[in-house]
């Protein structure tokens, strides 16, 4: 193979007044490698170009543009790109390490120590700098008081790490995955970009799509959206099953629509959904919604919004290899934005892993763990509705006040049982992974994951509801003989959050894993009826 020619480098150190054009030169490059060596620390596959931040953004044509539809993602040739800088400027710049240059090269060197202390991975070219305060959106961005004002109640007072480096992203109009952890503002990082690029309340079509994978996420999202909002005339629409059985919604005009795959596959196919207007589309939870089953509603989707300037943005605290080679396929000059380490849980989760025998005595390590202390809000996690239903009827009856969230119950009864969790008028949810993605219990002190989860990506989004907008938490998971081939999966992900796991766990063989949902024996403890 051959060598890399930046060992070169390795130890040269220019004089700048002698030479300012080398110094220039190195200092590029340097700052380049810096970033690459400092991103393969956390096992990156690809090389990270932070460069030039401050230069004149390269721009998109917006309009009689071509491109090669793949898959259903618009992709821009090289060649489309255009450069905002002025050709002698350019020529200029080429030849002199200008003061600007130098003032660049600080910039970039700032940026990158400020990126390292946050725990920021960026990949891409040209990526602007990270936000040191909300303030910065005024200033940089010329953002309107009544964002800041909603920002500032909604009581955040500095932008999160993933906040400080997509919402720069955004604004400068380039498409973005982005993968950080759970419970860390993953939502307002795109939905202010969106509130900022808008115009005002207009009546053509609709302009920006967020997509969720369930319809609780969905709810979420548009209420959060709606606050940060308020006090400016934006139209946010749900999707809901009323708006969807409207005959015709050619016609339909909204600024923000949010919506789960399904219900808006059925809103274009069916009735007649324009959305060649989107110029923002962001799949919330992106490695769920390319998931088998929902991948060909989301290319539909995505060839629906065919307007050739439109930005996409992937989001989730878990992006697996596969989704992330997806994305780089299909999206054009994205940028990577990385907070802490890919795929791994939020190290606000204090994780234990409790041997429970067998079913019968999960229930009994459950009912001794309430005994002993019950800090509520507590979310319990089931592998399905079946024995989500039956944990209910155990639980139901005791002087616990539980309530309970699968895919049989009706709309409204999710949804109440959503609201007196978050209202504290149940102290328990007994839930399936049907809220495990995205939802925001604000102070869920402890998740239980009574059954053991069916993948790790499963894990980190359970336990993710606790310990978020950097509150602790707890998690504990039980574990029967069934689940001790895949106990070394979700040892690995605790160790590399930060927890102890005993060392025979660690020296357990790897297995691969495949949706682990094993035949369990019933919950319920109830003798079974029996006919005379
Ligand atoms: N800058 C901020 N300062 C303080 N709190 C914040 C800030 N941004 C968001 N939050 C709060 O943090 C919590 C988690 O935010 P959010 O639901 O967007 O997380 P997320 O990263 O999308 O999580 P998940 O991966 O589980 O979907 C919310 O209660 C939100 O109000």
């Amino acid at each position: 193979m051959a060598k890399d020619p930046s060992f070169l480098f390795a130890g040269v150190h220019f004089n700048k007044k002698k030479f300012p054009d080398d110094f220039a030169k190195f200092e590029e490059k340097r700052l380049t490698d810096y970033s690459v060596s400092n991103s393969s620390l956390f096992g990156m596959a690809v090389a990270v170009q932070e460069k030039v931040t401050a230069l004149p953004v390269k721009k998109r044509k917006r309009s009689g543009a071509t491109s090669d539809q793949v898959e259903g993602f618009n992709v821009f040739k090289s060649s489309e790109l255009e450069s905002d800088l002025p050709k002698e400027q350019a020529e200029k710049d080429e030849d002199s390490p200008s003061k600007e240059k130098k003032e660049l090269f600080r910039q970039m060197e700032h940026d990158a120590v400020f990126r390292k202390k946050l725990n920021i991975h960026v990949s891409g070219a040209k990526i602007p700098s990270p936000l040191q305060d909300f303030a910065e959106l005024k200033t940089r961005y010329g953002c309107k008081s009544y964002l800041l004002r909603n920002i500032s109640k909604l009581g955040y007072k500095e932008p999160t790490p993933i906040q400080r480096q997509a919402i720069p992203v955004l604004l400068s109009g380039r498409e973005c995955f982005a993968c950080a952890p759970t419970g860390s503002g993953k939502t307002m990082a795109f939905v202010c970009p969106i509130l900022m690029k808008l115009k005002d309340a207009t009546k053509d079509g609709i302009h920006a799509v967020i997509i969720c994978p369930t319809k609780e996420l969905a709810t979420q999202t548009t209420r959060e959206c709606k606050k940060l909002a308020r006090g400016n005339k934006f139209c946010i629409k749900l999707m809901t099953k009323a708006l969807v059985r409207t005959p015709d919604l050619s016609k339909l005009h909204c600024d923000i629509l949010i919506s789960t795959p399904l219900r808006l596959r059925l809103a274009i196919k069916k009735r007649k959904m324009d959305l060649s207007r989107v110029e923002y589309l962001v799949l919330d939870e992106s490695d769920k919604l390319f998931e088998l089953g929902l991948v060909k509603q989301i290319d539909f989707i995505v060839k629906a919004c065919s307007n050739p300037a439109i930005v996409r943005s992937l989001f989730s605290a878990t992006l697996p290899d596969f989704v992330e080679d997806l994305a780089r396929t299909i999206m054009h000059d994205a940028v990577r934005v990385i907070v802490g380490r890919k795929n791994t849980a939020s190290e606000l989760v204090k994780q234990k892993l409790v041997f429970a025998g067998s079913e019968e005595g999960k229930i009994l390590a459950l009912r001794q763990s309430f005994a002993e202390r019950l800090n509520p809000p507590v979310l319990i996690f089931v592998q399905n509705k079946g024995r989500a239903k039956e944990l209910y009827e155990e639980l139901v009856f005791t002087n616990i006040r539980a309530g309970v969230i699968h895919s049989d119950l009706s709309q409204t009864q999710r949804e109440n049982a959503v609201d007196d969790f978050r209202a504290g008028k149940t102290w328990v949810l007994i839930a399936t992974d049907v809220i495990a993605r995205g939802m925001d219990f604000k102070g869920v002190n402890c998740v239980i994951n009574f059954d053991f989860p069916d993948s790790a990506a499963a894990y980190i989004h359970r336990i993710g509801r606790s310990g978020r907008a950097g509150r602790s938490g707890e998690a504990v998971t039980f574990y029967t003989e069934e689940d001790i081939p895949y106990l070394r999966n979700i040892a690995n992900v605790m160790t590399a959050s930060g927890c102890e796991v005993p060392p025979w766990i660690l020296s357990l063989p790897k297995k691969k894993w495949r949706k682990h949902r094993p035949k369990r024996v019933s919950i319920s403890t109830k003798p079974e009826d029996h006919e005379e």
